[in-house]
């Protein structure tokens, strides 16, 4: 339980002006980030009895996701999306959170991601070639469907030890898109009253259990190999075996369902739309690509770049950096208030919904010099102090944050030296690009480019 504040602070906090309530149906997202740009960075949504406050002065955050961390829960908007992820990791609070946690991380640990990085080479290595025929044609490839195909690619062959087809993965992505947008859907229904119907509330639970069967297929299938003795290298394998240090207890079959499930949806779309807009940026800045190639060719050699190159990569570690801070993949997170409580000068209710932005944050010139653009050097050591650490947490911060960080800088840093090694990446003559929310922040109609091969 958290820590029960006597409110006494006289600040109100400010409600939304001047952006009208039909704008909040029509694109929530975008409503949100309107209402981050007034006040100082905690702002009252909606109207009339909508509990709802959305935060992101780096101060504030800190406070609710560190300082006071006990009086957070994961909130009732959270309720829309435990319909899918059921008490998994992402979802549940309390001693029980903290106990799959542990049991969970070590699974997690730096020889698995090193692994993993071979993994990730035979990914792209399959794609690059399916991409053959378009590179000799200088036709465009979407950059976000094959990132996806690669991430859902890496993302099995970690979890569940499968090689998987371009039929299955094309369908479990589908299902998984579904899902998401179901997830959206609940996700702003706290702006409504609760006796309207959620509009496609029907399709949402057709793709959960369509996802279901596929995922409780994949986990009978590795516990009948560890039966049979394939004792495996997965993630999946890892969980079916951890044990409460405590207790000796195992997860249950529903457990390890709503862990994978998680895993499986957290895990590879926003990686893969990361990996996609930094295409996007770097075939918009040239200059940028261009000391990313020469990175790649000086510390690579023309050799494939494996785990141990990564220390030296560091201008690519910049590059996705940044692009996390332009296009964090998830842009917004969720909490709810146990009791009342004081964040900054502003008087909080319990039971309040609020919604933490990175993305709000990432974009506020309060907190960011000049922040639209894209400039890597931002992250270079002396350029990245303690105030640019407090205003940047793609990944979350305190106890909550995401377990799958090191995983997926791993995986995008590694995507990025490899596709950079190959071919310069341009921009395709009049294509819009436009973001949309979905609980990841993706671009809306795929990102065509066209890569040429590097001389
Ligand atoms: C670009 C990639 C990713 C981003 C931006 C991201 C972001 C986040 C954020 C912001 C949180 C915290 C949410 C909160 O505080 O409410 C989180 C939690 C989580 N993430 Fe990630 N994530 C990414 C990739 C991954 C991957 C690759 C995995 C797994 C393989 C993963 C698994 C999880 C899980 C299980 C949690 C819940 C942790 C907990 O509450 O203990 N994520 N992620």
């Amino acid at each position: 339980m958290g820590t029960a504040t006597q409110i006494d602070a006289t600040v109100p906090v400010p409600g939304v002006r001047g952006v009208s309530l039909v704008a909040l149906a029509k694109d929530p997202f975008g409503y949100c980030m309107k209402a981050a740009r007034q006040g100082d960075g905690l702002v009252r949504l909606g109207a009339g009895p909508v509990r709802a406050y959305l935060v992101s002065h780096p101060d504030y955050v800190r406070h609710i996701l560190v300082g006071n961390a006990a009086n957070y829960v994961k909130g009732s908007i959270m309720d829309g999306i435990r319909l899918a992820l059921g008490n998994g990791l992402f979802t549940s609070d309390g001693d029980f959170w903290r106990r799959q946690r542990r049991l969970m991380q070590p699974a997690f640990h730096t020889r698995r991601i090193q692994r993993m990085a071979e993994t990730v080479g035979e990914a792209v290595d399959a794609s690059m070639a399916s991409w053959a025929p378009a590179v000799a044609n200088g036709a465009p490839i979407d950059i976000l469907r094959e990132s996806v195909q690669i991430n859902i690619t890496i993302i099995l062959k970690t979890l569940f030890g499968t090689d998987i087809d371009e039929e299955r993965s094309t369908r479990l992505h589908d299902l998984t898109d579904q899902v998401f947008a179901g997830m959206t859907r609940r996700v702003w229904t706290f702006f409504v009253p609760s006796w309207l119907p959620t509009p496609g509330a029907a399709a949402y639970g057709r793709a959960i259990e369509a996802l279901d069967q596929e995922i409780y297929a994949l986990i009978s299938a590795r516990r009948a190999a560890l039966a049979d003795g394939d004792a495996g290298e997965d993630l999946l394998s890892a969980l079916i075996q951890a044990e409460d240090a405590e207790t000796g207890e195992r997860m249950s079959d529903r457990q390890l369902r709503d862990e994978v499930f998680t895993i499986f949806l957290a895990g590879y779309e926003s990686t893969a739309t990361g990996v996609a807009w930094a295409w996007h940026l770097l075939s918009q800045h040239p200059e940028a690509a261009t000391r990313l190639g020469e990175e790649v060719d000086r510390v690579l050699g023309g050799r494939r770049p494996g785990y141990d190159d990564l220390a030296e990569l560091t201008y690519t570690r910049r590059v996705v950096s940044e692009t996390f801070r332009l296009y964090p993949a998830f842009p917004m997170y969720f909490r709810g208030s146990v009791e009342d409580d004081v964040v900054g000068p502003y008087a909080i209710p319990g039971g309040a919904n609020i919604i933490i932005s990175p993305y709000a944050t990432h974009h506020d010139p309060r907190h960011w010099d000049d922040p639209e653009a894209f400039d890597p050097d931002r992250f270079t050591p002396e350029r990245y102090d303690s105030r640019a650490r407090e205003a940047y947490y793609p990944f979350g911060k305190g106890q909550r944050m995401c377990i799958g960080e090191p995983m997926s800088l791993t995986i995008a840093q590694l995507l990025i030296a490899t596709i950079a090694q190959a071919y310069e990446v341009r921009t395709v003559p009049g294509a819009q690009i436009t973001g949309r929310y979905a609980m990841t922040y993706q671009p809306k109609n795929g990102l065509p480019v066209i890569l040429t091969p590097r001389g």
